[in-house]
């Protein structure tokens, strides 16, 4: 507790100034009493403020009485908040309210007075911080707000919860970040969720050695479109290369290959047999002679394709990234995804999960980390559920996030993209989950890097663009 308000404090002075006036208020938790820590440390570095106690005496107990008992020796002063127009006033008087009302221990719906309270700093002018929670949020996914603290910012103890990486209840967290106190993750047995940060990525980045060659860096073989759709295998392929694939094969429909191999000329091609332009099923023992494959994209909806999908599914031995029109094929025989031994990575957004879960986007918007946990153990599969979260999770249910990207992604081509950089980074690294989450981090990123740069607009950004600006982002981490 010293530690988390020490820290918050030192964050909170680095955004306020000393001139500023700032209310803390405390409730009956644990919470609170980071909230006691929080006005002491203020207190050390001269800033005017308010302690107010917006719960009575006898619910501060153990660490949090011990805090509280610090500040007064410390010669601070707390005031007891009974009333809304006490704490309307106070925050009325103030440029900023600290919110450490109530944190992660909430149960039930908000109890009077505190419910009309939490309304009462919404209502307030001042900037809001909120200690490790806006309080009255639920931390967890698939649950609904009753009231809750809308802040600007967030210092997050230790460990994101769900709720920061759930659309609906995102929002209330304003800006957020995490205050490391020193507590290993593995000591927060429910906050298993991890943001896949920019030093992992660092951490688990292969390295190319000066004896590397092209079979250092894998093989790999994209298969797809359909002859309406020569672009996306023409997006994987490209980004797979730019990503440093040692080789990359595209296998599709003889009349795509000038069109795809204009775009792509460091591919080889692989003529894959065509009915009127749609992929049938056909050579797929050739594909074991690669080191990753990625199909689906571009491939259609078509039955001799789903043949296909499922027979590479079933035969393969190799890493296999499954999306679009695949997504759709594997649904015909879940069973088969089940029975493979070899990874299978699957890329859905939101509609193609709830297709394949057979739920709604509402549902799994409410809580995507358990739906997709559930569906990944069940049928041991590597998910990468795709949005403004990406969250990704291995066979075991290990979950990560990653955060970066924006809305200039939401565009066709950007999942043929992601799965050519997955593709590559299946090859070059040994562990599967860095891999991936490397993959949709660098993805995001080299997509946020385009338009800081100057250089794209959300409007503009197109799937190719995101492979020619690759190395914008590869760059940050050599
Ligand atoms: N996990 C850890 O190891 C650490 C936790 N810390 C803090 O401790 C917090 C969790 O502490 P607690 O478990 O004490 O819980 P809280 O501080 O979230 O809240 C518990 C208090 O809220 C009241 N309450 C619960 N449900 C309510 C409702 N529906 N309406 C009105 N009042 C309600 C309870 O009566 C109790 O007084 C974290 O959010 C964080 O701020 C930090 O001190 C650092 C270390
Ligand atoms: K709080």
């Amino acid at each position: 507790m010293e530690n988390a308000g020490r820290h918050m404090a030192e964050k909170i002075s680095e955004r306020v100034s000393l001139d500023q006036h700032i209310t803390i208020v405390i409730g009956g938790g644990n919470n609170g009493g980071d909230g006691f820590v929080i006005a002491r440390c203020l207190k050390e570095k001269g800033y005017q403020h308010h302690a107010c106690q917006l719960v009575p005496d006898q619910k501060i107990k153990g660490d949090a009485l011990y805090h509280k008992q610090v500040y007064e020796q410390f010669g601070g002063m707390i005031e007891r908040v009974e009333t809304l127009d006490q704490l309307k006033e106070k925050c009325a008087s103030s440029d900023v309210v600290v919110d450490a009302v109530l944190g992660i221990g909430i149960t039930g719906t908000i109890r009077e007075p505190l419910r009309r309270m939490i309304e009462v700093i919404n209502e307030a002018e001042a900037v809001v911080f909120s200690v490790d929670i806006p309080s009255g949020l639920p931390a967890n996914e698939n649950e609904v707000v009753d009231m809750s603290v809308n802040a600007d910012y967030t210092f997050v103890v230790e460990a994101p919860k769900q709720s920061a990486f759930v659309e609906g209840l995102a929002p209330y967290y304003g800006e957020w970040e995490v205050v490391s106190i020193g507590i290993p993750l593995a000591a927060f047995s429910d906050q298993k969720q991890m943001r896949w940060q920019h030093m992992d990525v660092q951490r688990t980045f292969p390295k190319r050695t000066s004896f590397s060659h092209k079979g250092s860096h894998g093989k790999g073989a994209v298969v797809g479109g359909q002859l309406s759709m020569p672009g996306s295998v023409a997006l994987t392929a490209r980004a797979a290369l730019r990503s440093g694939a040692g080789l990359l094969t595209v296998a599709t429909v003889k009349d795509n290959i000038p069109v795809v191999a204009n775009q792509c000329v460091e591919a080889m091609y692989h003529v894959w047999r065509d009915d009127q332009g749609i992929l049938i099923d056909d050579s797929v023992s050739s594909l074991n002679h690669y080191d990753a494959i990625a199909i689906g994209m571009g491939m259609g909806r078509a039955d001799e394709s789903q043949k296909l999908t499922l027979r590479i599914v079933n035969e393969i031995n190799r890493p296999v990234i499954v999306d679009a029109d695949g997504l759709y094929h594997i649904k015909s025989d879940l069973e088969v995804v089940r029975a493979r031994l070899a990874p299978l990575v699957i890329t859905p957004h939101l509609g193609e999960m709830a297709m394949l879960t057979e739920t709604t986007i509402a549902e799994i918007k409410q809580a995507p980390f358990s739906i997709t946990k559930q569906f990944a153990q069940k049928y041991q599969v590597y998910v990468v559920l795709k949005g403004k979260f990406t969250i990704i999770t291995t066979p075991r249910g290990e979950q990560v996030v990653t955060d970066t990207g924006n809305p200039g992604l939401a565009k066709g081509g950007s999942g043929d993209v992601l799965s050519g950089v997955i593709l590559a980074f299946m090859m070059q690294h040994n562990e599967r989950l860095p891999a991936i989450a490397n993959a949709c981090y660098l993805h995001g990123l080299t997509a946020d890097m385009s338009i800081t740069s100057g250089r794209h607009t959300e409007t503009d950004l197109l799937a190719s663009d995101v492979i020619d600006e690759l190395s914008v982002a590869f760059r940050t981490i050599v």
